[in-house]
C-alpha cells in the first residue's frame, strides 16, 4: 500500500488512524471553511473532506491522503467550532433534552483512485442546566470540537442515547476508514 498522510491536525484523528496502522505522517490541511450560504450539511462536510485531501495530495501526489470534516446539525444549521465561550454556551443550551446530527465527510485520495463517504450519528442529550453548560464551557473543551462538545471527554455525562458511529461523533469513523483502505 502507498505511504498514508492524514491531513489534518487533529489529535483524536491521529489517535484513531493508529488503530488501523503506524505507518503514516500528518500534515495539516489549512483551507477555507466558509460555509456557503444554503449548502446542505451533507454536502458541506463531504467538500470541505475533499478539500483537504485534495489540499495535501496536491503536494504529495504519490501518497494516500485521509481528510475529514466533521459539523454538528440541529434544526438544519450547520454548527462548526465556537468562535467563543458565549457561543459554545448556546450550542450547548440547544442541544439539552433533545436529538441532533452529527456528519463526518471523509475522502481517500490517491493517484489511482478516490472515495468519499458521509459517516454520521444521532446524538440525544439530557437536559442540561445553566450551571453543568458554565462549568463545561470553562474547562475550554468545546473550544477546538466542532458543536462545541466532546462526547469522548467532559460531555460524556450529557449524553441520553446515540443511533450510528460513534467514531463519526469524534470526527474519525475509524472502522468504515477500514474498509475502504482494503480496496486502495
Ligand atoms: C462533536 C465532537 C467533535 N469533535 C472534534 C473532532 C474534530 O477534531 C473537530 C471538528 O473540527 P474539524 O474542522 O472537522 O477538524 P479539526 O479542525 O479538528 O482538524 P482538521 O481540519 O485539521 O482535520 O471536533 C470531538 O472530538 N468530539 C465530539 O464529540
Amino acid at each position: 500500500m502507498k505511504k498514508i498522510i492524514l491531513a489534518s491536525q487533529s489529535p483524536r484523528r491521529k489517535e484513531l488512524l493508529a488503530h488501523i496502522t503506524s505507518d503514516f505522517e500528518v500534515q495539516p490541511a489549512d483551507i477555507d471553511e466558509t460555509v456557503t450560504p444554503g449548502i446542505t450539511p451533507e454536502v458541506y462536510v463531504t467538500q470541505m473532506a475533499e478539500q483537504k485531501a485534495a489540499h495535501i495530495f496536491n503536494q504529495y501526489p504519490d501518497h494516500l491522503v485521509i481528510g475529514c470534516d466533521t459539523v454538528v446539525v440541529m434544526d438544519g444549521e450547520i454548527l462548526g467550532k465556537p468562535v467563543d465561550k458565549e457561543d459554545a454556551k448556546a450550542m450547548l443550551q440547544r442541544y439539552s433534552n433533545r436529538t441532533h446530527d452529527v456528519l463526518t465527510g471523509l475522502t481517500l485520495m490517491s493517484k489511482d483512485k478516490q472515495i468519499t463517504k458521509l459517516a454520521q450519528a444521532s446524538v440525544t442529550f439530557y437536559p442540561l442546566d445553566d450551571d453543568q453548560i458554565n462549568d463545561y464551557v470553562a474547562s475550554e473543551e468545546p473550544m477546538d470540537k466542532a458543536g462545541a462538545y466532546g462526547i469522548q471527554g467532559g460531555a460524556s455525562i450529557f449524553i441520553k442515547e446515540i443511533e450510528g458511529d460513534y467514531y463519526a461523533i469524534v470526527g474519525f469513523p475509524v472502522g468504515l476508514v477500514n474498509e475502504l483502505l482494503k480496496s486502495f
